[in-house]
């Protein structure tokens, strides 16, 4: 039996993947026509590759209207860390409905919404006391970070990084580093934003992360002066930027520098946060205590919900009502929130992502020796990326990149690409995949390669 004839989700090693082939090499009726459409849409400049309508997910697969299943490497986009569709959120959302759906906060509260908030104070890095603040998206919650850290210090600058990505909103879109697609032919930006150069490793000459902090520092204070900065804004390993994870000592070294300059420090957690990597905050791998946390994607096991949690001073400083919107902190968001918290907290995901990224990690390391165009393997837990090159080089190689993402789609694997040079193939799998279905995922990749 092949999954055209069962569209009931399976896991499991060779006999799906067996099936996966035999049916992403004969699509149906339902994907030729998305095809067309995506073909088309692609030709025009927007769209995906990806040629599936999905009509179920769970369990590390996606399954399309016509039964073609898709091993998931990317939990959309490191959102359904919980899995898809996970019983404990389905069932949390469910009877959320068969009660109310919206009342806005502000204006009815109700007991989900401080349950999220008091989880987070609670997770979140640091003993101090905390407050949180929920919203709906990442990019949301990032403009709300940087309105307490400008109302807190009565300062304006905000300070980004090179390669960083915290939305496309008009002040985050200033904060995102890449042009294009994300910037060009958006602006005018928001003013009082700076950039500075981040510790990327692999691109960095051989500095290390004190080296990499003070050249960072130096810039700023050139830049900017920290008596007019209210904010360093970072992801603790940058995401769409290319998965770079910053040499040790970086983000220590500008925490402190923080510290000492009446500078809020900020963590996009975003895309890191809620065990993606391993620990409940991509912090911790530092030791940092941010003063202010904004997290979202994983929060909620997929329905829309942000949060920036911070140093209590700092978040009291605001106005009553300065912060959020009608529905930030929507019931339906946070009911699913707090299931998929305790899914974190009692399926062990947390530790599967260290056992996840130990398979990626090991199998992406191998596939480098052997293999002189992946110039470097890196990442935390179940957030590990590729960076391909030309060999003799080092120069990006982003036609490779994407040939072999067309590769792993047609082959029934879904990867992501990043990186400022679209170089990057970054592996996001939800932490409740399978090593067979990860193993498989990652073989068809190594064919990707093999054959681009
Ligand atoms: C680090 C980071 N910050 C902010 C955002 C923006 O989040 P959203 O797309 O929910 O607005 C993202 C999204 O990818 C992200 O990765």
């Amino acid at each position: 039996m092949t999954l055209v004839d069962s569209p009931a989700i399976t896991t499991g090693g060779p006999a799906l993947a067996q099936e996966r082939r035999l049916v992403t090499a004969i699509p149906g009726p339902r994907s030729r026509e998305l095809m067309a459409r995506k073909a088309a849409a692609v030709a025009a400049g927007v769209g995906t590759t990806i040629p599936i309508s999905v009509v179920a997910a769970g369990g590390g697969v996606i399954v399309d209207a016509d039964g073609n299943s898709l091993i998931d490497l990317g939990s959309g986009i490191a959102v359904t860390g919980v899995g898809n569709a996970n019983p404990r959120v389905v069932e949390a959302v469910t009877a959320q409905l068969n009660a109310f759906t919206h009342t806005c906060f502000t204006v009815a509260p109700y007991d989900s919404y401080v349950a999220v908030a008091e989880k987070l104070n609670q997770l979140t890095p640091g003993d101090h006391v905390k407050r949180s603040a929920l919203f709906n998206s990442g990019a949301e919650a990032v403009e709300n970070a940087v309105k307490i850290a400008r109302h807190f210090t009565k300062k304006q600058a905000v300070v980004a990084f090179d390669h960083a990505y915290h939305g496309r909103t008009n002040l985050t879109m200033g904060l995102t580093a890449k042009n294009i697609p994300y910037k060009s032919g958006f602006g005018p930006f928001a003013s009082e934003v700076y950039r500075a150069p981040l510790s990327y490793p692999f691109r960095d000459g051989g500095l290390d992360g004190r080296e990499a902090a003070a050249r960072a520092i130096t810039h700023i204070e050139k830049q900017v002066g920290a008596e007019n900065l209210a904010a360093i804004i970072i992801e603790p390993i940058q995401g769409e930027g290319g998965f770079i994870v910053p040499a040790a000592g970086f983000l220590p070294a500008l925490a402190e520098w923080c510290r000492a300059n009446d500078v809020v420090f900020i963590a996009d957690e975003v895309q890191t946060g809620f065990g993606r990597t391993g620990a409940w905050f991509a912090s911790e791998h530092d030791g940092i205590v941010p003063d202010l946390v904004v997290t979202a994607k994983g929060i909620a096991g997929g329905l829309p919900l942000s949060a920036v949690t911070g140093r209590s001073e700092m978040m009291d400083s605001a106005m009553a009502g300065g912060l959020g919107g009608t529905y930030g902190g929507n019931p339906l968001a946070c009911v699913a929130a707090l299931a998929a918290i305790e899914s974190y907290e009692e399926d062990g995901l947390i530790e599967r992502a260290r056992e996840i990224g130990a398979v990626l990690l090991g199998r992406l390391n191998a596939l480098r020796t052997a293999d002189a165009r992946i110039g470097d393997v890196r990442g935390r837990g179940a957030m590990v990326a590729i960076e391909l090159v030309d060999p003799a080089t080092g120069a990006p190689d982003a036609a490779l990149t994407s040939a072999v993402a067309k590769h792993a789609h047609a082959n029934g694997v879904l990867v992501l690409t990043c990186g400022t040079y679209g170089n990057v193939i970054r592996f996001l799998p939800p932490l409740t995949i399978s090593d067979e279905l990860l193993i498989d995922g990652l073989g068809v990749v190594a064919e990707g390669l093999k054959s681009a």
